[in-house]
């Protein structure tokens, strides 16, 4: 978090907008990303400029929330005299000066930097994370892997898409932004990747309309291909979600063979559907898992096993920072016994000879090639050998958090 002048002017409305935002984020507990969906919609005269400020500066004030409210002296449950004390720590540290509203009325500008200084020597407050995570993150990667990791997750996300290439290629898509004033670049060693050279909405081109291109960051478009399918293959997505490693899988195969993608929950499966007419991705038969049958008639069957297990979800903070309030350690504990479950059952979807990748958006090692490793050694992990596997930090790659291990299930 750095201290840097921008020159900007504060509109009473969009501020009012954040501080609703901020009240319904911490005090109610909703989710940030609905919340910013909801407050968008208040104002149909606010331009894209005023939109991203709302969106921004509330996703902002939510990642630096420890940190502000240290500054500020406030504590939880916020007041709306808090937030506003809140959001004056916000802008006194971007250099923006405050207008005369009675809310920034004896805002101690000097205090704040002060106190700014002295709260950027201790980790946890440098980098507004709970104490349980400071704790978990040096105890698991250590504390100089650890101190760069959640300083690199504490950053914006760049934007990047993945192109579809069922119906274009990079090169016509980035032709296709570039006429729309979007700026693109590739990234090396991610060949579906393009990558914004500034944030800018896309979900509102009829590229993104047409099915073009899908919003993915870099590091998890690496999963689908670590899976080494082939067109006419009979693929199980096991935990498809909303299906962002299915709609890949599905570019990979060229709409050949068949992609089972599985989720428990029906509701995720269903945006999986729409997402896939959009793209033209004819291949993906959704799987609802609603009792094991489902997954035992498959014992065996599938040249190809993805499981992209649920998880903390550390290794994308960057892009979901409410995260680091949400998360209680208690519910990583009990992730993992899940991981480990649908490792040992979902694995004998895969027929010998076939092949599954074990993946997390997790950055602990806990979750990671820790569960492999407890996997290989149990005894329906015998049957498996190891391939390869990556671990992707933040800060080494500029792209989220990932991991994934490649395994083999002997013939
Ligand atoms: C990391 S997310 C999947 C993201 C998705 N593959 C994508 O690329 O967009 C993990 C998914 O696992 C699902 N899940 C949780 N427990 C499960 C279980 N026991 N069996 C199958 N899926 C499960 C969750 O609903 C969630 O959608």
């Amino acid at each position: 978090m750095q201290a840097y002048k921008i020159k900007m002017r504060l509109h009473r409305n969009l501020c009012f907008a954040t501080i609703d935002g901020l009240t319904l984020i911490f005090n109610e507990g909703k989710y940030a990303d609905k919340v910013i969906q909801q407050l968008l919609k208040r104002d149909k005269r606010w331009g894209a400029r005023d939109r991203a400020f709302v969106a921004e500066t509330t996703y902002e004030i939510v990642r630096w929330k420890r940190l502000y409210s240290e500054i500020a002296e406030v504590k939880e449950p916020y007041s709306r005299e808090d937030l506003w004390r809140v959001f004056a720590v916000w802008a006194t540290l971007r250099g923006i000066k405050l207008p005369d509203w009675k809310y920034f009325e004896n805002t101690p500008s000097r205090k704040i930097k002060g106190r700014f200084d002295e709260l950027s020597k201790i980790r946890k407050f440098k980098e507004s994370i709970p104490d349980w995570l400071d704790e978990a993150g040096e105890k698991e990667l250590g504390k100089a892997v650890w101190t760069k990791e959640i300083e690199a997750l504490n950053q914006q996300a760049d934007v990047i898409l993945r192109v579809n290439t069922l119906k274009t290629t990079k090169e016509k898509l980035q032709a296709e932004l570039f006429d729309l004033e979007i700026d693109t670049e590739f990234i090396k060693d991610h060949p579906s990747a393009l990558k914004l050279k500034e944030r800018a909405n896309v979900f509102t081109t009829e590229a993104f309309k047409n099915g073009h291109f899908e919003v993915q960051d870099a590091s998890s478009q690496l999963v689908a291909e670590f899976l080494n399918v082939e067109p006419g293959m009979r693929v199980v997505d096991a935990c498809a979600g909303a299906g962002g490693k299915a709609l890949h899988l599905a570019s990979l195969m060229e709409n050949k063979g068949q992609i089972i993608a599985m989720d428990i929950y029906d509701h995720k499966l269903k945006e999986l559907k729409r997402r896939a007419k959009r793209d033209g991705a004819h291949n993906i038969e959704p799987r609802h898992i609603d009792s094991t049958k489902v997954i035992k008639k498959l014992y065996d069957k599938a040249d190809r096993v993805l499981i992209d297990a649920p998880c903390s979800g550390l290794g994308i903070l960057r892009r979901n920072p409410d995260a680091k309030w949400k998360l209680q350690p208690e519910f990583i504990e009990n992730i993992k016994k899940t991981q480990q479950e649908i490792l040992q059952q979902y694995s004998r979807m895969v027929k010998p000879g076939g092949q599954m990748v074990y993946a997390t958006c997790s950055i602990l090692p806990s979750e990671n090639k820790n569960q492999v490793d407890t996997f290989l050694a149990s005894e329906m992990g015998e049957v498996f050998t190891f391939v390869k596997d990556k671990s992707i930090l933040a800060h080494k790659s500029g792209f989220d958090g990932f991991y994934m291990a490649l395994l083999e299930k002997k013939k």
